[in-house]
């Protein structure tokens, strides 16, 4: 579950604009676009062997950056505060995919009688050419099982939230009620990571770095820095564990897999 709160997090934060990693096929680096790592053949990594480097694909450059004058900057997609963009959207313009109409709730969609987020139907062609594959405010909520659980969750919680709103005010308009939904939604993905994830991550660190609450500053500069996510906060892939590996590398309906079920099971409820 940290690993999982943290991926849920990370997704919140920042999605930093990719350029095709299709443009990396060799070990030559190619300018601005393919940064290739080379494997030394002493490298005692087994998976190494046969390999003669890593491809990787740069992040997009912000236009005007990456000249001797200006250094390369690259573009954060998502609201760098802990706002639940991953399930909102970054984007007013995005809005609509998400909400269900000028109503106070998320869209939502029913599958074997449970409520879960809408399916993006581009990806069903056919019943026999269909990847189910969910509509959020992050892109990324189909990149792992766990991932999506943790999207279905709170936007259940939101439309539940907003019905209670609705009883209790049913003179307020879908704008408002979405609005309130969405920042008690908000409140309680912050509460979450600041009372519970992360005084677990830092220890004992937590009050130096984090200390007590004093009211918002606005003088903070609040975006992400590069080597936030580039390096120091995926520290949360070393969380995986094996049994969440082979589920994302196999692809597998864990429903048939009583051996890859109950440790995934046992991580998560
Ligand atoms: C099922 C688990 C996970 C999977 C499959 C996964 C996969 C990925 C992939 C494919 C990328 C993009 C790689 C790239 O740009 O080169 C990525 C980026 C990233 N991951 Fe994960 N990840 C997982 C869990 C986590 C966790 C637990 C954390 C942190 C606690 C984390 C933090 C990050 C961060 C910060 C980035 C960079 C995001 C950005 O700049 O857009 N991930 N992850
Ligand atoms: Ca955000």
């Amino acid at each position: 579950m940290m690993m999982q709160w943290g991926q849920f997090m990370s997704h919140d934060m920042a999605k930093t604009t990719l350029q095709p990693s299709a443009n990396c096929k060799t070990c030559e680096p190619v300018p601005s676009k393919c940064i290739p790592i080379k494997i030394s053949e002493k490298d005692p990594n087994s998976n190494f062997k046969e390999r003669k480097c890593l491809k990787i694909s740069r992040s997009a450059p912000v236009c005007g950056t990456g000249t001797p004058a200006t250094p390369r900057q690259q573009l954060n997609e998502n609201t760098a505060y802990v706002d639940g963009s991953m399930i909102y959207g970054s984007s007013t313009k995005d809005l609509h995919k998400f909400r269900d109409g000028r109503t106070g709730f998320l869209k939502m969609d029913r599958f074997n009688d449970m409520m879960v987020l809408p399916f993006d139907h581009g990806k069903c062609l056919s019943a026999q050419q269909c990847t189910a594959s969910f509509v959020a405010g992050d892109i990324r909520a189909n990149l792992f099982l766990g991932l999506s659980a943790m999207h279905v969750l709170f936007a259940r919680e939101h439309n539940r939230i907003a019905t209670e709103l609705q009883k209790l005010n049913p003179g307020w308009s879908g704008d408002r009620l979405f609005q309130e939904a969405r920042k008690i939604v908000g409140a309680e993905i912050q509460g979450v990571l600041y009372r519970e994830f992360l005084p677990k991550i830092l220890g004992n660190s937590f009050a130096e770095v984090i200390g007590v609450y004093k009211g918002y500053d606005s003088s903070v500069d609040a975006t992400i820095s590069n080597e936030f996510t580039t390096a120091a906060y995926r520290f949360g892939h070393g969380m995986l564990m094996v049994s969440n590996i082979t589920i994302i590398a196999r692809k597998i309906d864990i429903s048939n897999h009583r051996d890859l079920l109950y440790p995934f099971l046992r991580q998560f409820f």
